[in-house]
């Protein structure tokens, strides 16, 4: 259970193990931010350069304890949605909707006690539909049922990432709105809530690898309940597994940041794997909201404040491409992610490609 305001899930699902190494997340108070506490300003900044990943804990602040609950309602949904038949869930399916927003599934080469074949699956919800930029792709009841959860859900999110982004402005010296102005939440973006859920399945090293990613947009928040999150430790370059932590939520940088900035921000390699016991033999579900720059935003460094001191390198000179058109290419392979500046992924052979 987490504090008087907010009632987390976590207690019931076996603890995450003791004796295995963690991500060195640094834990940010979304309540400091709000009441533009210096220091906590300052450890937030820090983290996006340094990891690009960090909790935010969100109790102790009424916006943040909306998000812990939004949270902990759309886990079940989630669950909901993902036990109805494959073929209900497929009439949702991307190809049939979108290129991006949809459902999705990736059949593994496993079968479940009934002899169906396993598999692992999203559903991606854009926020433009439940914030009435456009009109609503088709979705599945559930969804429609549940629309002013999902609605406060992007609305709360959404008020969290401009918070960030306003302390982000300060510390890179930009003039006021530079970064806010590119995501407005009334532009059309590819911001979107996402219902993941993993099958039981063992590890297999290829999938591993082959989930290896940097996400693409700017801020993302991150819910989940198991453990599975791995991040390569950018110095010692081992995958280290992340803590789930009831009542904060993992917080990451993504690309478009790093690109923004020229580097100074870092958006960090990252992949889900099979829980480690005792939270093995178990599905896994998250609960991402992803932020993405406006759709007609172009990808390139921003000028003013500390990003005109960066160097200019060869990432300076790649194609300039709007984010959606950005979003397209990476979702069909044909854009490499990682603007990570120390390491990065090496080019490899993708069964499955995803923008994350
Ligand atoms: O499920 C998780 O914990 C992380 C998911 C993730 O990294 C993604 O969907 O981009
Ligand atoms: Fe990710």
């Amino acid at each position: 259970m987490g504090s008087a305001g907010v009632a987390t899930s976590h207690h019931l699902y076996p603890p995450f193990p003791s004796d295995i190494i963690t991500a060195p997340l640094v834990s940010i108070s979304l309540s400091k931010l709000e009441s533009g506490d210096e220091a906590e300003s300052q450890a937030f900044y820090d983290a996006s350069k340094k990891l690009g990943f960090f909790y935010l804990k969100l109790e102790g602040s009424s916006l943040g304890e909306s998000m812990v609950n939004g949270a902990e309602e759309l886990h079940k949904i989630q669950q909901e949605f993902f036990k109805q038949p494959n073929s209900e869930k497929e009439e949702f399916a991307r190809e049939k909707i979108d290129p991006f927003f949809g459902y999705r599934k990736a059949e593994l080469k496993i079968k479940d006690e009934n002899g169906l074949v396993k598999r692992n699956e999203t559903y991606n919800m854009r926020k433009d539909d439940f914030i009435g930029n456009a009109d609503p792709l088709p979705c599945h009841p559930l969804v429609t049922k549940n629309w002013n959860v999902l609605k406060q859900y992007v609305v709360d999110c959404r008020a969290a990432i401009d918070l960030m982004i306003g302390h982000l402005e300060t510390h890179l010296q930009l003039p006021k709105n530079a970064l806010a102005e590119l995501h407005r939440i009334t532009a059309r973006s590819g911001d979107h809530v996402r219902f993941n859920q993993a099958a039981i399945q063992p590890w297999s090293d290829e999938q591993a690898r082959q989930g290896e990613h940097t996400d693409f947009g700017t801020l993302t928040i991150l819910m989940n309940w198991l453990g599975g999150l791995q991040i390569r430790h950018p110095e010692t370059q081992e995958w280290v597994y992340v803590k789930p932590i009831p009542g904060s939520a993992i917080v990451n940088l993504g690309d478009a940041l790093v690109k923004f900035t020229a580097g100074i921000l870092r958006s960090n390699i990252h992949r889900v794997v099979p829980p480690a016991p005792p939270q093995d033999g178990l599905t896994r579900n998250s609960l991402v909201y992803f932020s993405r720059p406006e759709d007609a935003v172009v990808l390139r460094r921003l000028k003013g404040g500390l990003i005109n001191q960066q160097p200019q390198t060869e990432k300076d000179q790649e194609p300039e491409m709007t984010a959606q058109e950005w979003t397209l290419r990476r979702s069909v392979g044909d854009l490499k992610g990682v603007y990570t500046h120390k390491g990065g992924l090496e080019l490899r052979e993708r069964q499955m490609v995803d923008v994350k």
